[in-house]
């Protein structure tokens, strides 16, 4: 079956860095309610802005310091609003992709000292099992020609560049490094090719 997104509705949000269209979408893929926040006039544009952020319950409401995603969220959200135009695609794909209780299973196995892939192996699922059709289709949709990923990740500039979305380039998206994401960090850079400066690294 081919995937295929409707844009529902679009409101407009006023927030701390300035004021976004939010636009939502149901899939044919799954029941997750994925949604785009948009600034400015971003349709036959070219080099658009964008981050594709993974939800993260515990860190982008919590504030968790386990991990960079709630520091990631704000900085993007600034970076896109001072560009005056670009789009955060928030997709719903908590603990890349195996849920918000199993991420949250991962975390005490990490407690015990497995990592974030291994915690992920030994609860019977991959390292990452997130899927990039939909940003791909809302990206379509919002007609955006080509655009700058904000990511440290090279795997979604692949998986985009696979689902026929022009990436021009990548920006760099590096939160602060303290104690307690400390090891999450390194192995995102070791173990899953993330493009971090860590302290040690070579
Ligand atoms: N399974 C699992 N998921 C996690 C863990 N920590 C954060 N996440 C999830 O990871 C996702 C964010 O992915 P990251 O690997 O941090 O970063 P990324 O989105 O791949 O890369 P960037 O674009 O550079 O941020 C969110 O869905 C988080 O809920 C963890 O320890 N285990
Ligand atoms: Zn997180």
């Amino acid at each position: 079956m081919k995937a295929s997104i409707e844009d529902k509705v679009q409101t407009r949000i006023p927030t701390k860095h300035g004021e976004f269209i939010l636009h939502y979408y149901s899939n044919s893929l799954d029941k997750k309610e994925h949604v785009a926040f948009v600034k400015g006039e971003v349709a036959g544009k070219e080099d658009v802005p964008v981050r594709i952020h993974s939800e993260c319950f515990t860190g982008d409401v919590l504030g968790s310091r386990r991990c960079d995603c709630g520091e990631q969220l704000d900085m993007a959200l600034d970076l896109i609003n001072t560009a005056g135009c670009g789009v955060l695609i928030y997709l719903r794909q908590e603990g890349r992709g195996i849920g918000l209780l199993k991420k949250l299973q991962a975390y005490n196995l990490q407690d015990q000292g497995l990592d974030t892939v291994d915690a992920n192996i030994k609860l019977g699922h991959l390292a990452d099992e997130r899927q990039y059709d939909i940003a791909a289709l809302i990206l379509n949709s919002l007609q955006v020609r080509s655009i700058e990923l904000i990511t440290n990740n090279p795997l979604k500039i692949d998986e985009l560049t696979k689902l026929g979305i022009k990436v021009n380039n990548r920006i760099a998206i590096e939160a602060r490094i303290h104690q307690d994401n400390l090891e999450y960090l390194k192995t995102k850079a070791e173990r899953m090719r993330h493009m971090l400066s860590m302290p040690d690294s070579k």
